[in-house]
Order: structure tokens, then sequence, then C-alpha cells
């Protein structure tokens, strides 16, 4: 199934825009995983069962397993995810970017060797540097737009020579030249409502990547007014280190749970008052 039908799909049958984001830090972890060596892998195992009902998605950060050397952790439990939560959409956050021959190789790691629906990529290098994901034309290619960071405005605010600001350009590149498969979406960051629904305004339907509620603080009500497409979905909402690290006691599975839960929570109450009135 292609990405954004798998999407769409998770989005009806669990009625939620929350993204559960997989940013494994041992230095966090409960005291029981300690000294394990698959410590990550039953961690991240963990969070995805006791929140797997309340997210429209999973992402998984790569550079928290790679710099623990721990690859081999993220592909069994990729393959965990899709054994045990086949409707999960599997979003992998690598934010690569390179020259096509070095990308065609992102790509396969990406999406064969670890088996994600959808990965996200940086736009700087252009079109060529993007092609080899879209080659793959089942899966989804979620491109940075305007980053949840505040030094993101260093290059996306820059005005680009059709006179608007870089971010801008990205997104209306992606919506009107790159998106020929219908297989691409955006990161826009929580942090920056207004810019979320300039966004929005420019690409349609197109789904967007949200990371920023949580540990970056930005407002659940704000993000949902300016991001909801026009069928009052589109948004893949994500939080990762306010759930994951929700309590660090023994109560730590239920925690990231109830944490899960009163984001999915929230970010409905938005969505009502949004469509309602
Ligand atoms: O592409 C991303 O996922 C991403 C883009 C962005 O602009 N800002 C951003 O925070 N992220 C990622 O989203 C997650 C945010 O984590 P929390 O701040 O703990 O919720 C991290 O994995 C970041 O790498």
């Amino acid at each position: 199934m292609i990405f954004t039908q798998k999407l769409e799909q998770a989005w009806a049958a669990t009625g939620s825009l929350l993204t559960v984001g997989l940013d494994p830090d041992p230095q966090r972890f409960p005291a029981e995983l300690s000294g394990r060596p698959d410590a990550i892998y039953e961690f991240c195992r963990a969070i995805v069962d006791v929140t797997a009902q309340y997210a429209c998605a999973i992402k998984l950060q790569i550079a928290y397993f790679s710099s623990a050397r721990a690859e081999d952790q993220l592909e069994d439990l990729c393959a965990y995810i899709q054994d045990q939560h086949p409707n999960l959409p599997i979003v992998l956050d690598a934010k690569r970017g390179d020259i096509g021959s070095t990308a065609t190789h992102y790509a396969t790691e990406a999406f064969e060797r670890y088996g994600a629906d959808a990965v996200t990529v940086n736009p700087y290098m252009g079109y060529d540097s993007i092609e080899p994901y879209l080659s793959w034309r089942s899966k989804g290619v979620i491109v940075l737009c305007r980053t949840s960071n505040t030094g993101g405005s260093d290059l996306q605010f820059v005005e680009s020579a059709q006179g608007e600001p870089l971010y801008l350009r990205v997104a209306r590149l992606v919506a009107e030249r790159w998106n020929t498969s219908g297989q691409c979406a955006l990161v826009v960051g929580a942090t920056f409502p207004e810019e979320l629904a300039r966004v929005r305004a420019h690409v349609g339907n197109m789904p967007l990547l949200v990371p920023g509620i949580g540990a970056q603080g930005g407002d659940i009500p704000a993000t949902v007014k300016a991001g909801l497409d026009s069928r009052g979905t589109g948004m893949l909402i994500n939080s990762s280190r306010a759930i994951l690290y929700a309590s660090g006691g023994d109560d730590w599975r239920e925690a990231a749970a109830a944490a899960a839960r009163a984001t999915r929570d929230a970010i409905n109450t938005a969505r009502s008052l949004v469509l309602g009135g």
C-alpha cells in the first residue's frame, strides 16, 4: 500500500493526528533497562506497544540509533512494528540530502533495509537529489520546509529569486513540480503557526509533518488551526521527548501512554473547535 493511503487509513481508523517520535536516549531510560544490550529496542518496543492506539504514525530518528551503534536494533524495531502494528505508518527521520548516486543508497537504506513507509529529506541540493527517493513510488518523501528550530530562519527566510521566502519556494516546488506521484509531504514546525498556515494555503491537502509541540513548546490549538487540511486531517503532529520520558520511574510505560493519549485528545479538542466553528 502506498504511504499516503496508509496514512489516510490510519487517520480514519485512529481518529488521531499524533505521531509518536522515537528518539531513544539511553541516559534517560528507566533503571530496569540499564545494562541490557538490547535496551534501545526494548524501550522503543514498549513505547510503540503502549502508544500505538493513540497515534496515526511513528517516527524513528535514525541518529539516536546510529550514534549508539544500534542500527541492528532499529532494523529489528521496524520489523517488529510491521509485524505487530501493520497499519501504523513508519517514518524514518533521516533528513538526508546528497547527489543522486549517493541518494540512491540512502533511499535503499530507508525503504529496503528498514522498510520505512516514508523518509525525511533535505531539499537543499535540489530535484536530482530527491529523485532517487521519488522513484520508490509507494513510499513517502517528506521534505524539510520550515523547520521548528530558531536557526531555521537563517536560510529559510532568505528571499528567493521569485520574491518569496525560501521555505515557501520549497513548498511551491514540491507541490507543483516534485509531487507528480502524490507521494510528497512537507516538514513544518509547530513553533511557527503563521508559516504553517502560509504553507497550507500553498499546498492543498498535502500531508504535513509537524514537530515542535511538547518539549519544544509549540502551541497545539494554534498548530491545529493553522495546519488542518480541507478534510480536517492532513497533519502528522510529532511529539517525542514529552511522551518517551513522561516518567523515569517504574510507571514509565503508563506515563508514556497517558501522555500520548492526552496529546491526542488536546489535538482533537482543538480540531473540534476549528471544524465546529
Ligand atoms: O524532521 C523532523 O522530524 C524534525 C524537523 C524539525 O523541524 N524539527 C524537529 O524537531 N524534528 C524532529 O522532531 C523531533 C522532535 O522531538 P521533541 O522535541 O522531543 O518532540 C526530533 O526527532 C527532531 O529531530
